[in-house]
């Protein structure tokens, strides 16, 4: 008997956690129902994906969309739609630089009434850990959070407190007991606070001036710490957007002696040097600083053995007014939702031979397990209908009009990538396909399943 189903995608090379295979794909009620050979049947839809790859579309952990709040920066509607043109099915808001901060269930609910109506991807929400709020880390789990975010050193935004050691063992005591991660931007406070305002005292104020107010030493020593308040509390920890192959040893020596800590890092750490933000300027600029390409490296090598957990954008757009100036005083952050994956693609997989069913545990897969989102992630029979149709050898230059960011900004434009993402598609339904999107915003909220 001939089955019907929603979807069909064919004779396409499946990226599948085993690895890659020539097979179809069939999606009915928006989840995998049969992975196989020349799929008999017909469907509602079918899509010819000859000559493609065809990725789990991917999950971004680490994204500022800025909405409710601060949407002169960028929106739900405008980062959902650029990560969807990545090959992104599903992101995981930040609790700054929206405003208000998402640190208490009132302005939780205001966060997913916006992306409830505006969002073209699935979504999660990450709530923060300040010292004002450590009685609302409950009602936050209640809500759904994915899990918690906090900053060693200051935010940049005034209102989203940095963690003084109290409010680490606290937070880490009750986030042990609620079963969520922590998720910490470990940077020393006082020694980025005050080597910054003694180059600003000195004017020093150039891109290696912020290096040298950055140095590697202020991520290492408060990795090193962080994993100590973990290891006492037993809260499961993540650091935020690593930058150093050391701090990436210290989680590697912790994971093996049964502390529960992993990694992300972000593309820029992977694909740009110091060097390249000289020569690019402010669009560069985040923190940590990117680093020099001794340690870049080891950070490719680090990444192969299977000591990073996930890739993430943490794209974080300003309005561009804030980037003209002096390095040392402009907004740090950078937009990059839409290049992780084309940048892995070229990077990770032609330049470093990273196999692709990696590529797709890095985007993908890792990053639902982690954080426990149920059924999406990889291409498997009951999963959500989530892809990413990839042109592997279709090269492009980077235009900044290709860019669906508020801001036509990135400091990709004008670069070469190889690995084109065609067309993705989120639980059966195409929300990008040519360079359009194609799709009402019809993303849903993503609670972890604990
Ligand atoms: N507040 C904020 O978005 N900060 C981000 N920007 C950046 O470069 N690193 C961050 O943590
Ligand atoms: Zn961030």
């Amino acid at each position: 008997m001939s089955k019907r189903y929603d979807v069909v995608i064919r004779n396409g090379m499946l990226i599948c956690p085993e690895g890659v295979k020539k097979a179809d794909v069939a999606v009915s009620d928006e989840k995998i129902v049969e992975i196989g050979c020349e799929l008999s049947g017909d469907a509602k839809e079918t899509i010819d994906a000859a000559g493609k790859y065809v990725f789990p579309g991917a999950t971004d952990g680490h994204v500022h969309f800025n909405d409710p709040g601060r949407t002169e920066w960028e929106t739900i509607t405008t980062g959902s739609s650029a990560l969807a043109a990545g090959g992104g099915v599903a992101y995981f808001d930040m609790p700054l630089n929206c405003n208000p901060c998402t640190l208490d269930a009132k302005n939780f609910n205001a966060k997913l009434a916006v992306a409830q109506k505006d969002s073209l991807v699935d979504y999660g929400f990450w709530g923060g850990l300040t010292p004002k709020n450590l009685d609302n880390l409950e009602e936050l789990a209640e809500c759904g959070v994915i899990g918690f975010k906090a900053f060693s050193c200051f935010s940049g935004i005034d209102e989203f407190e940095r963690m003084d050691d109290f409010t680490a063992l606290v937070g880490m005591e009750k986030l042990a007991k609620l079963g969520l991660p922590l998720m910490v931007h470990c940077e020393n406070a006082e020694i980025t606070r005050d080597l910054t305002t003694l180059a600003l005292a000195n004017n020093k104020t150039t891109v290696r001036d912020y290096f040298a107010a950055r140095p590697p030493i202020t991520e290492i020593e408060n990795v090193s710490r962080m994993i100590t308040f973990a290891e006492e509390t037993g809260c499961k920890l993540i650091i935020a957007h690593i930058s150093t192959a050391k701090a990436v040893e210290l989680v590697t020596q912790a994971r093996s002696r049964g502390v529960d800590v992993c990694c992300e890092t972000i593309g820029h750490y992977l694909i740009l040097t110091d060097d390249d933000v000289e020569r690019l300027g402010t669009v560069a600029k985040c923190s940590p600083p990117i680093r020099n390409n001794g340690n870049q490296t080891k950070m490719w090598a680090k990444l192969l053995n299977g000591e990073i957990a996930f890739v993430s954008s943490d794209h974080s757009p300003c309005d561009p007014k804030l980037k003209d100036g002096e390095f040392l005083k402009v907004w740090g952050g950078i937009s990059a939702c839409q290049t992780t994956l084309p940048g892995l693609l070229t990077h990770a997989y032609h330049e470093r031979k990273v196999p692709l069913e990696e590529i797709a545990r890095l985007t993908a897969q890792n990053v639902n397990e982690i954080f426990k989102i149920q059924g999406k992630g990889k291409i498997a029979l009951g999963y959500d209908g989530d892809f990413a149709l990839v042109d592997l050898d279709k090269e492009f230059t980077l235009q900044a009009e290709d860019l669906f960011y508020k801001y036509q900004v990135s400091p990709y434009v004008g670069d070469r990538f190889r690995g084109t993402v065609t067309q993705t598609i989120l639980r059966g339904t195409t929300v990008f396909k040519d360079g359009k999107i194609v799709s009402n915003p019809i993303g849903k909220h993503l609670r972890p399943n604990l």
